[in-house]
Parts: structure tokens; sequence; C-alpha cells
């Protein structure tokens, strides 16, 4: 027996939108059609009314904190999964900053395993670390971890410092067909301090981070990566220097790609509206600029895919305050209500537009087989929630973690069902 999703909106690339009725038998799409409603054999088949809502092919994250194994007090992979299939996500790939760290083909077994079990349906894509315990001293066994299922190397909650010590990662890597993600973070040009340099941190007297310090690793990486021909993405891109440095590297065809988070789209450091560390995340809110320099390097393609950093934290961490609170904002319940609404709704990009950055690209860039809605394609399906205005409310969150800046903010474009291989994962 297969399900029929009847009358929801499907958006071309174009941006036509279009009343569908989309068949899924055994997992897979397998019609997707215009005819009348009344024509379509429905006989024994369930019946899913998508009536007024957006249907979409489902959701990748290619980046998320799970926290677990170690830090099951900040998230678990149920509850992580919960969140993200309530965010209409049915891939995510998750960071290896866990304990132990994600750093052998044990672990990566573990986190997939335990995935099978308590993940909700949704797909859980582990990276590996690229060094031992992150400590950026000896390289990681990339051959076993790839043959465990790792998708791919990044040591994200801080940056390789050594630059040998990248180039023999990506030189690995390389050989290996694997990609090289990277936290772009040099620690000599960060001394402790919560938040970007800027009025805020004048305000309160606190030290700044510089653009520098996350751009001084692009521009190195850019070109070690030139000159091992290794797939180089960079993590949570937040400034302009680094927006030029990979347009750079792309223009003279380096293989390098990027990311970039809802709030760096969204918020800069003069938005921060007191010392409260749901406004502490790594890298930190930037400068107007810097803001408007991503979303134009979304807009021309320097940028290739939107992700949530969803880094979950206690509430007790949090509340230390600005200073010696962690790092870190969730992301998968917000994203794309946050998304739709300040850069659709406005009228800024088309919900085509949106839609590839957070579905088509995050597959093509990672070489994944979803993100496309078409026939013979699996049932990674989401509906939403294009009209109903809801406020953020972090209690309701299904996520761990309550630390957002978002509290409050009226949103559309909430998810309302999420499908992953043809089974219902959440539904509102
Ligand atoms: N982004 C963050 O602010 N924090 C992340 C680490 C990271 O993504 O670098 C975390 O693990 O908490
Ligand atoms: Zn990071
Ligand atoms: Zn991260």
């Amino acid at each position: 027996m297969g399900t029929w999703i009847v009358n929801g909106m499907v958006v071309e690339a174009d941006n036509k939108q279009v009343m569908k009725h989309i068949l899924v038998d055994d997992g897979k799409i397998t019609a997707i059609t215009s005819d009348d409603r009344q024509s379509l054999d429905t006989d024994g088949h369930e019946i899913i009314d998508a009536a007024g809502k957006l249907v979409s092919s489902g959701l990748i994250d290619m980046h998320v904190h799970l926290r677990e194994p170690g830090f099951e007090y900040k998230e678990t992979i149920a509850t992580g999964t919960r969140s993200a299939a309530r965010g209409g996500f049915t891939t995510i790939a998750c960071m290896p900053n866990t304990r132990p760290i994600l750093g052998t083909p044990e672990t990566i077994q573990l986190v997939l395993d335990k995935a099978e079990t308590e993940g909700n349906g949704v797909r859980v894509l582990p990276y590996g670390s690229i060094t031992v315990n992150e400590l950026g001293r000896e390289l990681t066994d990339f051959i076993a971890m790839k043959q465990a299922g790792a998708i791919g190397f990044t040591d994200d909650g801080v940056g390789v410092q050594n630059a040998q010590m990248m180039k023999n990662a990506m030189s690995l890597a390389k050989s290996l067909d694997m990609p090289i993600i990277a936290h772009c973070e040099d620690e000599s040009l960060v001394v402790g301090a919560p938040v970007a340099e800027g009025s805020f941190a004048t305000k309160h007297g606190l030290k700044g981070i510089p653009n520098e310090s996350e751009a001084i690793h692009v521009g190195r990486d850019v070109l070690l990566a030139e000159a091992t021909g290794v797939h180089y993405h960079v993590c949570h891109v937040s400034t302009e220097q680094s927006v030029r440095l990979i347009r750079q590297g792309k223009a003279v065809g380096v293989h390098v790609t990027g990311e970039v988070c809802p709030h760096h789209l969204i918020l800069s450091e003069e938005d921060i509206p007191e010392m409260d560390a749901n406004w502490k995340m790594n890298p930190p809110l930037r400068s107007a600029k810097d803001v408007e320099a991503m979303i134009q390097a979304v807009e021309d393609g320097t940028i290739d895919i939107i992700v949530t950093d969803h880094a979950p934290h206690s509430e007790e961490e949090k509340a230390k305050g600005m200073q010696a609170a962690p790092f870190g904002i969730v992301g998968l319940e917000t994203a794309f209500p946050l998304m739709y609404t300040k850069f659709v709704a406005t009228g800024r990009w088309t919900l085509a537009f949106l839609l590839d950055k957070m579905t088509v690209k995050p597959a093509e860039v990672f070489g994944l087989p979803w993100g496309k809605l078409a026939e013979g394609q699996e049932a990674d399906l989401t509906i939403i929630d294009l009209e109903t205005e809801k406020a953020v409310q972090p209690d309701e969150f299904l996520s761990k973690g309550r630390n957002t800046p978002f509290t409050g903010w009226k949103l559309k474009g909430w998810p309302a069902m999420t499908m992953v291989g043809g089974k219902v994962v959440w539904s509102e």
C-alpha cells in the first residue's frame, strides 16, 4: 500500500508553483502528477492532504551537534533527531566534538548504530575528526573511519592550527576522495573574547574576536586545497574577508565550498540586546557589513549551502553569563521559518532559491543521493505551512537546548510533516 500526498504546492526550479499529487510507494516517489484529484487511483492507499501547504524535498543540514556520546545532558541522538524532524530535516550530518571525540571507526559505528535505533527515522551522517581528540597533534585513521561510514573529516569546535597538519590531512583525504570540513579559527588571534570586535564589545568593555581569526585560516586552507586538490568545505562562514577568499579560490578552480548559518545572515553584533549568552556563538555575530556580505555571497553562489550549526547547551551552562558560557545556539527548529520569513516573505529571494540552498545544493556539495523532488527518488519529503504565523517558543522545542536569540520572533514557514524514505517521522 502506498501513500498519496494530495493537493500540495510544489515549487519548480524556475519558481513556478504548481499544485501536485505525489505518490509514495515502497519508500520512493513513484509519481508526481497534476492530474485531476478525482482521477487518481487512491484505492487502498493512505491519503495525506497537503492542501494549502508546500511540499518540498526533505531539508538537509550538514552541520549539527548531537552531543552523544558524552554530553547527553545537552542533547542526545534521540532528542536531536526529533528536533531535526520537527524542523523539516530528513538528513543531518553530525559533528565529532563529543566525548569521546568521534575519531575512530568504533565511535563512528556507535553513532550510526544509535541513530538506527533511536534516530527517529532521520538520516544521520557522522563526520570523523581530523586529529586525535581534536588536539591538532596527530591525524586520525581516515581509512578506517571512511570504512565505518564517516562522510568527511573535521575538527569542528576548534581550528587545525598547524598548516602542515592541515596539508597532510588534505592530501590523505584527497587520496580517499573524502572532503575536509574546516572550522576556521586562528587561536593566536582569539584571546578569550566572547563576542566579535565592534560596538557591543566596546560598550561592555569586552575583548573582541577579529574577523581575521577566521579569514586567515580560510586563506591558508584555500591555498592548501589548491596544492592538494582536496574538496575543502568551510564551516559557518561569517566574515566579508572569508567570502572574498572563497570567491577567489572558486574563480581559479579550487574545489572550495562554503556554508552559512541563519543567524549570520539575520543578526549582527549591534543586535545583541544585553549581556545574554543566548547571543554567544562561534563564530560570533559580526558587523552589519559582514551580514550583508554573507547574504550577497549566498546570492552569487560563493556560499553554497545553509546549515544550522545546531549547538545545544544546558540552561545552567548558558546562565554562566556572556564571558563564561560556552559558545553555541540551537537551530534545527527555527532554521526554515527564519529563512523563509526574512528572505522569501520579504521578497528578497524566491522560494525556489531558498529550497535549493537547503535541499539540492547540500546533497550536490557532498555527493549525497537525496535532495531532489522527482520520480524515482527516495521519498524524503517535508510539508511546510507557509501561512500560519507563530512565535518562537523555546519551552516547546523538542531539542534539549533552549539556547536561542530568537525567542518570541513571529515567523511563518513552519514544517507540518516530515517523511523519510516514505515513513512519516514527524507530524504536527
Ligand atoms: N558553534 C558554536 O558556537 N559551538 C559549537 C562548536 C562549533 O561549531 O565550532 C559547539 O560544539 O558548541
Ligand atoms: Zn565550528
Ligand atoms: Zn559546529
